[in-house]
């Protein structure tokens, strides 16, 4: 379970002309490593995610899944690769207003032909691994903002991913309720050994396993003293 950008390179548009955001950004997570990534606005946070989770095709450079080059692969196995071995947590969350917080993550295994018995009992125990084990029948109107993220996480896990790519998922948290999200990140990250991306800010970030900045499209890998 990891994940390796090689060399990443992302220009984009600017005007008539074009800027590169990304400039030889490279960066391994290994299992059950939680890299926290910050850098200030427009410095290309989300573009390396996108191009993380393969939602992206860089301009220049390699990612591996699991050893696996998906920069070499056509759109389908891009695709593929993506389904099978890529969870996305999203800012917000996301989550279908009419379901209730196990259908949600049900919904998963529903979509790819695998809703039975044993997947109904996975889900529940996910949603119980996040902390929701009274919240299961909740619909996301009944639950709180830190709630909702914890059932993305859970629906994120579903799939058993060996990548988690998280955009901020803690930016419309208060700090307390960030740190719990990142502090379970983590703990699921060390348990099922999913290397784990997630753009953060202060003071969340701390609970991660390794810390990187994006300085000049170029990632730097920071320690705990420069997070202080
Ligand atoms: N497809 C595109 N076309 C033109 N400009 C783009 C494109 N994608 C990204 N950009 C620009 O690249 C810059 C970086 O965007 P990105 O969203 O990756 O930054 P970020 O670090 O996540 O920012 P923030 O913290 O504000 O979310 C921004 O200036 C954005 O406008």
């Amino acid at each position: 379970m990891s994940i390796e950008l090689d060399d990443i390179v992302v220009t984009v548009p600017d005007g008539d002309q074009t800027r590169t955001l990304l400039d030889h950004a490279s960066l391994v997570i290994g299992r059950g490593e939680v890299v926290a990534l910050s850098g200030p606005s427009g410095s290309g946070k989300s573009t390396l995610l996108a191009v993380a989770a393969l939602l992206l095709r860089a301009d220049r450079g390699t990612v591996r899944i699991d050893g696996v080059d998906a920069h070499a692969a056509n759109d389908r196995d891009r695709t593929l690769l993506r389904q099978q071995h890529i969870g996305v947590v999203y800012q917000n969350a996301n989550l279908f207003p009419s379901l209730t917080a196990r259908q949600q993550v049900e919904l998963v295994a529903h979509v790819r032909g695998e809703l039975d018995h044993h997947a109904r009992e996975r889900a529940a125990d996910l949603l119980r691994t996040v902390g929701l084990d009274s919240r299961l029948d909740a619909r996301p109107a009944e639950l709180s903002g830190g709630e909702r993220q914890r059932v993305n996480i859970a629906r994120a896990l579903m799939g058993r991913p060996s990548v988690i790519v998280a955009d901020e998922p803690t930016a419309s948290l208060d700090a307390s309720r960030g740190e719990q999200i990142m502090k379970l990140l983590v703990d699921r990250a060390r348990e099922s050994g999913v290397a784990t991306l997630v753009v953060t800010h202060l003071p969340e970030q701390v609970a991660a396993t390794r810390h990187v900045t994006i300085e000049h499209g170029g990632l730097v890998e920071r320690d705990w003293s420069d997070a202080a």
